[in-house]
């Protein structure tokens, strides 16, 4: 392991910060720290001048955090952003504090040094923060995982697809809650390979998780699962819906997007439902 870790330092208009901390996940910070007028301040620490927020990204590699901070330069040309390298000994304490474990109905999804704590009741998904996305802790994800445990629980055994399925945090949760068949599609060959570690680890070894594009996964599926950007949505909307039988859940989509989304469905013959919202993310829920 590296001797010292990078962290991207980024001072940006409050009504920015959200977008830019999505960015920061893609592009590989394994954890984040943000800072706004509503957090208490901490003696020492910089405070975010009026109007900004301070968005403290972690990274392990300097290509990486380089990577990112040329991507945040570009898409946030007035943001300010400061690369530093720290010394590395209180790194794996700093970024774990910063994932959080969820509990969404039925499930609990959270990283293995909170396992233990895990309320006995819940059905338990480990996901070790690696580099793909879906530890559980996003707005995108959690709404997600909500609509998997209200599905399951009215169709047991049904079969489900999952594009874009990072960590396999949403596949893995539908099995645990009773799906018959599971495929998992991510375009990212590291994410999966992560997702199958984390089926392994998680007792759902089953699980059919590959690169396939979805012209080449077979058959159709009761519920198919979708959380990916708004404009791959848009792109990948008569494939994806040539794989529901049924129900289709969206996410990745901020509020200001949800309504070019949804047309692109119901050109295809989808009606809109009711969906959720957390925050700016909202879930498009629709039937086939
Ligand atoms: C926001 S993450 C969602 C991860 C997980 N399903 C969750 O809900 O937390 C989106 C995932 O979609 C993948 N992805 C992006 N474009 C894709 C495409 N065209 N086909 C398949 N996967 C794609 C990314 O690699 C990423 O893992």
């Amino acid at each position: 392991m590296s001797q010292t870790y990078l962290s991207l330092t980024v001072d940006i208009a409050e009504e920015a910060s959200e977008i830019l901390q999505d960015l920061l996940h893609e592009a590989g910070a394994l954890g984040l720290e943000v800072r706004d007028h509503e957090m208490p301040i901490m003696p020492g620490m910089r405070i975010p001048a009026t109007g900004e927020s301070i968005v403290v990204a972690y990274f392990e590699d300097r290509e990486t955090a380089e990577s990112a901070r040329d991507a945040v330069a570009e898409s946030h040309p007035k943001a300010r952003i400061t690369l530093d390298e720290q010394p590395q000994q209180d790194w794996s304490n700093e970024w774990k504090s910063l994932i959080k474990s969820v509990q969404v109905g039925r499930l609990w999804v959270g990283p293995p040094w909170e396992a233990e704590s895990a309320p006995q009741d819940k059905v338990r998904i480990v996901i070790e923060p690696k580099m793909a996305f879906g530890t559980g802790d996003h707005p995108t994800t959690s709404l997600c995982l909500a609509a998997v445990d209200e599905f399951m629980a009215a169709h047991p055994g049904a079969s489900v697809l999952d594009v874009g399925t990072g960590t396999g945090v949403l596949a893995i949760a539908a099995k645990k809650l009773g799906a018959g068949t599971v495929v998992g599609t991510d375009n990212d060959p590291v994410c999966v390979e992560l997702a199958r570690e984390n089926c392994t680890d998680n007792a759902t070894p089953d699980l059919d998780i590959s690169e396939r594009e979805l012209t080449q996964v077979a058959g159709t599926f009761d519920l198919v699962l979708a959380n990916i950007l708004a404009n791959t949505l848009i792109e990948l909307a008569p494939l994806i819906v040539a794989k529901a039988k049924d129900r289709l859940v969206l996410a990745g989509v901020l509020a200001h997007q949800r309504l070019d989304v949804e047309a692109a469905f119901r050109k295809l013959g989808c009606t809109v439902l009711a969906g959720a919202q957390q925050g700016e993310w909202v879930r498009i829920d629709l039937k086939r």
